[in-house]
Order: C-alpha cells, then structure tokens, then sequence
C-alpha cells in the first residue's frame, strides 16, 4: 500500500512506486474504476503515478461532494495537460475556484441567460438550426451514412449564433476546419490521460503531444479571431451576442481587471467546445439507440405523432405531452453517459467525505458512470429500456434522484437548460419527420463507446427515410 496523505485517509488498492495504480485501468477507465468501489467503498484512493486521486461514487457521497459540501470541493486540480494550452488556467471550465473565477461564470452566465441561454426565445434559433439539419437530412435520403459530422455542425450553430452573432454554413471550409479540430481535439486530449501523472511517459508521446497543442492553438486562434472581428466594428448601442456583450463590460471595468481578451478567449473555446460536443454526442446515442431499438423508435414516433402531428416541427410547449418521449430522452442519457467522469474537481481546504478525511488539494475524481450504472438502482443496467423513466400507468414522465448527467452544484454545466432544450428539440423533430434504419446486412453497431474526453458510440451508418414521404 502506498503512503496515505493523512489519517483517516480513503483506502485503495495497492500502487507500485512509479506508475501507482495504472496496472488496474484499461481503455475504459470508468467501468475499471467503478469495479473498484465494489471493494474499497464509494470513496476510495488511487495512486495515478505519483498522484494520490480520490474517487467517489454513487449518489449519496457525490451529493455530499458536490452539493452538501459543494464549496470545499469547487475547485479544479493541478493539470499538466491543461497548461499546455491554458497555463493560466483562463475561462470557466479550467478555472480554479476564487472570487474571481466566480465573478467570471457569474458574468458569463447571466449574460447568455439574457441572449435567451435556457428561456424559450432561444427556441427560435434552435428551431432555425434544425430545419437546416432536416433539409440535409432530406437530400441524404436512402443511402447509408454516419450523422455524426452533420450533428455537430448543426448543434455548434447554435452555440455560435449566441457567442460570435452568427451561423456558418455546413460547407464552409473555415467552420468544417475548426469542428473537426475540435473533434480530434477532444480525442487526443483523452488519450493523453495518463501523461497527466506519469511524466517519465511525456518524452515518448511527442507527437501526440504536438498534435494536441497544434489543435488546441487552432481552437484559440479561431476564437482569437472572432473577437478581433467584433472589436472592429463594435458598437455599444447594439449589443448582439456574447462578444458584444463581454467587450462593453470590459469598458465599464474599473481599476480590477479582470475581463481580459485571454479570459474571453478561453471562455469562447469552452462554450464553443462543451456546447457543441457534449450535445451532438447525446443525440449521436439517441439516434443510434433508436436504430437499434426500432420498436421504442415507433413508439416515441407515435406518441409525437398524435401530440404534434406530421404538419409542424416540435415546440418546447409540447414537452409536458410527450413522457414517453422524454423517457427516452433521459434513458439515452442514462445509457450513453456522455461525461463519465464529470470533470475533475479538488478539495480547495482541509475537509472530510464519506468519514474519511481529506487534505486540502486532493484530486476528486467524481464518477457519474457509477451513478447511472448501478444494478441495485437500475436493474440490468446495461440494457436501454425508456421504461425506467415512465410510468405507464399514469402516462407520465418518473423522475429519478439518481440521474446527473450535468454533475451538481458550484461547478454543474452551465449550459444545463441549453442542452435539454437543444436536446429534446432536436430528437423530437429528427424521430417526428424521419425513420432511422440500420443499412440491410450491417453489422449491429456496438454499444460500448469509445473514452476520450466524453464517452462517445464508435462510427456507425444509418439509413434515414422520410416519414411523409
Ligand atoms: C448534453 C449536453 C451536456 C452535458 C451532458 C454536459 C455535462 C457537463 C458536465 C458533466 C460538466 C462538468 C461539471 C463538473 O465538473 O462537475 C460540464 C461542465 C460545463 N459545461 Fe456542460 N454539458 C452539456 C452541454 C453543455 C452546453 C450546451 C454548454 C454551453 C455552452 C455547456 C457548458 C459547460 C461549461 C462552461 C462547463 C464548465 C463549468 C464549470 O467549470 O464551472 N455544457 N458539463
């Protein structure tokens, strides 16, 4: 066993000196790490190469990481992958927890509350966005194809429309650029993991390493390049998105600060980056749930089709209508868990979880995985079945405490109300107008996802048809 920290410490399983309890995790790391609690309890400790990583599942200890104690657990860690492209730790997901961190979000939050973030005007856009999303859809008709590049076109317009003021057109080389970026980005930075704490590791994986600062240089530098557009021709009487709004609050800063162009830019590369990845990854489940299940496919096509019809598009007022859509909607969220691992949290003082004490500093690995998969809670967990969240009796929509996709708490996503609307608009218009197939003759895609920095479905084909047609 290694050297615990302090007594009282969370037990964990045994470490060799240099690369601690790396022997213990494969490529899927949440599966491996949720086995563990099985033996050393819902918090325990890892040794992740010379790193002492505290991992907490299940409901009730991530509630009291999170929630009850959620301010002495807000902060995020030391990381070497992040400095590479962040040293200053800038932005909102990266940023470690002060007064001034909290001024940020807090500012980037209301900000994107008033450009309609998580409000029904925001609906339009969505709306907008989608029908370019069917029109697509509709000239890619009866041959099979991956949506996967279309999706995460159609879900980043979005973002894009709130944060630069506008939307990109699917076949414009700069945003096709800049998405599969961040795609790859997203990749390489999960396959990075274990250069975070095993640096004798970093001299052998050059090349990925520069292929990972190339990307992330990319990201800021398109970012970087939408602000200076906005300064150019800014104009404090018509404030039109987020960039606006950010440059004139910096005007009115007095002597602290604060608002800089770097902090803007990385707070653009995670809005741009979380709300177009984490999104689109959802709905790549969904769709690939639904080619694998097609009789729960027929089923919330139905329930749409007697609420909505075939004549209109969806709305957000229709959500209350439609449980058995919503079920759905949360069993692929169940299912895929998109974000197993939250994103790593730190003790920011001396505290205590589960019993066992905590030093000031400790990295907090939060498993949201072991929350969605735990047989006790959800029985045969690794089936997908919309029927854990509706009650049929009732013809109604059953909640369940033990769902967080979002995490909780100082840290909870903060496009929480974004993507519930992105997602629920999205699914029910994409199931209402079309009918997803499996290719005649594929091979049944697998379910199991592939880990980087979410967990994604592994590439697979569709065949989508009209419904009307
Ligand atoms: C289905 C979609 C989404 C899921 C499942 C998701 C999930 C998450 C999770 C698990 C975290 C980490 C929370 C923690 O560390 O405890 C997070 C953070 C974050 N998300 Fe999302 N997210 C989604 C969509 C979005 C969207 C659309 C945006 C919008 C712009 C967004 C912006 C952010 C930001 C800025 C953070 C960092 C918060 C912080 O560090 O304080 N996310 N998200």
């Amino acid at each position: 066993h290694y050297l615990a920290p302090c007594k009282n410490f969370p037990p964990g399983p045994w470490g060799l000196p240099i690369i601690g309890s790396f022997m213990y995790f494969g490529s899927d790391i949440h599966k491996d790490m949720m086995k563990l609690s099985k033996t050393y309890g819902d918090v325990y400790s890892v040794k992740m190469g010379s790193r002492i990583s505290v991992v907490v599942n299940g409901v009730n200890a991530i509630k009291e990481c999170l929630v009850k104690k959620g301010n002495d657990f807000a902060d995020r860690p030391y990381s070497w992958i992040v400095e590479q492209y962040n040293p200053r730790y800038e932005g909102i997901a990266d940023g470690r927890f002060n007064e001034k961190w909290q001024r940020r979000r807090q500012f980037a939050h209301t900000t994107l509350r008033g450009f309609g973030f998580g409000k029904t005007s925001m609906e339009s856009k969505i709306c907008e966005e989608i029908s370019f999303l069917l029109d697509e859809f509709r000239d890619l008709q009866d041959k099979p194809i991956d949506t996967g590049a279309i999706l995460n076109r159609s879900v980043s317009n979005v973002i894009c429309s709130i944060t630069f003021g506008k939307r990109f057109n699917y076949s414009d080389p700069k945003f096709n650029f800049i998405i599969d970026t961040m795609g790859k980005w997203f990749e390489v930075m999960g396959t990075m993991y274990e250069l975070d704490f095993l640096p004798f590791r970093r001299p052998f994986n050059r090349s990925n390493i520069h292929n990972y600062n190339t990307l992330g240089a990319d990201l800021k530098k398109f970012c970087k390049q939408q602000i200076d557009e906005h300064r150019e021709v800014f104009d404090p009487d018509n404030i039109g998105d987020f960039i606006d709004a950010y440059l004139a609050e910096t005007m009115k800063q007095d002597g602290n600060k604060d608002l800089t162009d770097d902090q803007l830019k990385h707070t653009l590369v995670d809005l741009f980056s979380a709300g177009t990845e984490t999104t689109a990854t959802t709905l790549k489940w969904g769709l690939l749930l639904m080619v694998l299940h097609p009789e729960i496919q027929d089923k919330v096509f139905n329930e749409i089709d007697q609420v909505v019809g075939e004549n209109r598009l969806p709305r957000l007022d229709d959500r209350k209508n439609l449980p058995y859509t919503e079920a759905t909607l949360l069993e692929i969220q169940r299912f895929g868990s998109i974000a197993p691992f939250s994103l790593p949290h730190c003790a920011l003082k001396d505290t205590s979880l589960d019993g066992y004490n905590i030093p000031k500093g400790t990295e907090i690995i939060i498993s949201l995985w072991s929350i969605h998969r735990e047989t006790t809670i959800w029985p045969d967990p690794d089936k997908f079945d919309p029927m854990r969240f509706y009650d049929e009796k009732n013809n109604a929509l059953k909640k369940s405490e033990h769902f967080m996709p979002f995490s909780a708490g100082r840290r909870v996503c903060m496009g929480e109300q974004l993507a519930k609307h992105e997602l629920f608009l999205y699914f029910s218009a994409m199931i209402n107008q079309f009918k997803f197939s499996l290719p005649v003759g594929a091979k049944k895609p697998s379910t199991d996802g592939v880990l980087g920095l979410t967990l994604v479905p592994e590439p697979y084909q569709v065949v989508i048809r009209e419904r009307s047609a």
